[in-house]
Order: structure tokens, then C-alpha cells, then sequence
């Protein structure tokens, strides 16, 4: 099966785009791997489907997400950004203001005119059932034991889980330790995404992110929208906060009120645009997210 694709990176945190309306793809966990495969494939942190909505009164497209170890789920921030790109340069929207639905929930997407896009992102899921995490109640901050440590997380769901910890220097934070140790922690059933926050002022903070079904990417859009929806329930940060990751600025806005969506402003970049034949897919083996960066 020949696949039409374009690479695109929304800050570094990379994808292979799939036109899933104009061709028809049906992809597998193998393919989806083969894909990501940073030696053997195209390689990227997530493949990204673009595909025909459900409800069209409701949405213009549906936005699928697969992590690189091929498990498809339910947000991707930066993949946000880039689909809005991807959809308006391949002709399929003229529109600036796209409506997506997503395995989340619709989203919203608004391509500005400096070509950055800004995502309602939704509103976040503080409850332990939402996220999923096994806690007895709802709290601001949850103690987790990791290996020898007793670490204090804050939880939110961007339509897909988070787990965020403050940090004196995300340069020295023991992201390559801890990130697996937190991402695969049996009190959270479907895994998380783990955020490494510095808070440098009331309206920045420092991130890094070791991401569920991926390992540490160059950015999280969701994880940034997570580390800033914790960091003022703990009345650490403002309504604006600009979000420094290792691949570049993210600007994140949400007003403090659990009822009100969170916004989130970047850039996305398309790299190449190519074919490939995933007829002939082997079967690769993830340990350990073998396709990391690097
Ligand atoms: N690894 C994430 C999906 C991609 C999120 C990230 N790339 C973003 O920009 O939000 C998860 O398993 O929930």
C-alpha cells in the first residue's frame, strides 16, 4: 500500500501527516511503527491521521493520533498545530478557524495571520477517574512513590493524562530516571505523560516532557497546557504563562476557572513531503520506545 505523506514538527516534537480524506489508508500498529521507526522507517514521535469527520455539522475533519509505539490516543497538542497547517497547504480547508473532532472531544483550531496557530484546547479534567489515576479523592497535589523517592505530582487531563513535578533545574531534572518510572506507574492504568516544571516567574516556566509511548520529545503542547493548568491551581502562575521547552516557546493562556478552555499559540513547520510502501512492513519490537530522537 504506497502512502502519500508530509514530516511536519510543531517545535521539534515531530509527525508523519497522513491525507486519510483523499486516500485511502488503513493503518495497523505495525505500520504505525514502521513509520516512527527513526532507522528503519520515516521516523517521528506520532503518526497523525486526517480523516473525513463523523458528525460534518459539527466538525470539517477527525484528527487521529498514534503515539510512536503504535497505540492510538485521544490529544496531541503540537500535532494540533500542525494538522491546522497540513489541512489548509494540502487544499482540503480554506478556512482559518477549523473545528476538529478528535478521539477527546472537538477542538478548535485558529490559524493567525503571523501563521502560528492558536487550539482551544478544552477545558482540563482535574478528577483522579478522568485522568485516570487511582487516588482516593480529588487534590491538588498527590504524593506517588517512584523507586526510592516519594514525589509530589499535580494530575490533568487535556484528553490525555498528565503528570507534572516542580523542579529546581529542568537541566539537571533526572528526566532519563524518573520519566519512565512515573510514565508506566501502575497507579495509572493507561500510562502518562510525565512534565519536568521550572517555574522561572508568574508568567514563565521551563518544561520538559518524557512522553507516554514515545520517551522525552523536543516539546508537549498538551504537556504544556497541563504543566500551566497545575502551576496556578497552585497559585504559582498568571493567566498567560510563555512555556520554554527544549525545542522552542509555546504561549499558553486559562483563566484559573476549571469551567473555561485553555488556549495554546506555536508554530508548525512542514519539512518534506514523500511516499512510502508500508505493503512490506516488518514487524518491529518497541523496547523502550526504540525510536527516540537521537
Ligand atoms: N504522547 C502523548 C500524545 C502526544 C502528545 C504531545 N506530542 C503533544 O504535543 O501534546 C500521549 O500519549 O498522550
Amino acid at each position: 500500500m504506497m502512502i502519500r505523506f508530509t514530516k511536519m514538527h510543531g517545535l521539534g516534537n515531530d509527525f508523519v501527516v497522513i491525507d486519510g480524506v483523499r486516500q485511502q489508508v488503513v493503518l495497523t500498529p505495525d505500520h504505525v511503527r514502521f513509520l516512527a521507526h527513526r532507522r528503519l522507517g520515516i521516523g517521528c514521535d506520532q503518526v497523525l491521521m486526517v480523516e473525513p469527520p463523523s458528525d460534518p455539522s459539527r466538525a470539517a475533519f477527525r484528527y487521529r493520533i498514534f503515539n510512536g509505539d503504535g497505540n492510538e490516543v485521544e490529544q496531541c497538542g503540537n500535532g494540533a498545530r500542525c494538522f491546522a497547517v497540513f489541512v489548509r497547504d494540502q487544499g482540503l480547508t480554506r478556512e482559518s478557524r477549523i473545528p476538529v473532532e478528535t478521539a477527546a472531544g472537538y477542538i478548535t483550531l485558529q490559524i493567525e495571520r503571523d501563521g502560528q496557530v492558536t487550539v482551544d484546547m478544552g477545558t482540563p479534567r482535574l478528577t483522579p477517574w478522568e485522568i485516570p489515576f487511582e487516588a482516593e479523592r480529588a487534590a491538588p497535589w498527590y504524593t506517588l512513590a517512584v523507586q526510592d523517592q516519594t514525589l509530589e505530582i499535580g494530575t490533568v487531563s487535556m484528553g490525555n493524562p498528565h503528570a507534572v513535578l516542580l523542579v529546581d533545574n529542568v537541566q539537571t531534572a533526572p528526566v532519563a530516571r524518573l520519566g519512565p518510572a512515573i510514565e508506566g506507574h501502575p497507579r495509572f492504568p493507561r500510562h502518562v505523560n510525565a512534565g519536568f516544571m521550572q517555574v522561572m516567574s508568574r508568567e514563565h516556566i521551563q518544561l520538559r516532557v518524557y512522553e507516554r509511548g514515545v520517551g522525552e520529545t523536543l516539546a508537549c503542547g498538551t504537556g504544556a497546557c497541563a504543566a500551566v493548568v497545575v502551576g496556578r491551581l497552585q497559585g504559582l502562575l498568571d493567566t498567560q504563562v510563555n512555556v520554554d521547552l527544549p525545542g522552542g516557546r509555546l504561549v499558553v493562556q486559562w483563566s484559573g476557572h476549571e469551567h473555561d478552555p485553555v488556549f495554546m499559540t506555536g508554530p508548525a513547520t512542514s519539512v518534506f513531503t514523500g511516499t512510502i510502501d508500508v505493503s512490506t512492513t516488518p514487524r518491529l519490537k518497541m523496547d523502550g520506545y526504540a525510536n527516540r530522537p537521537g
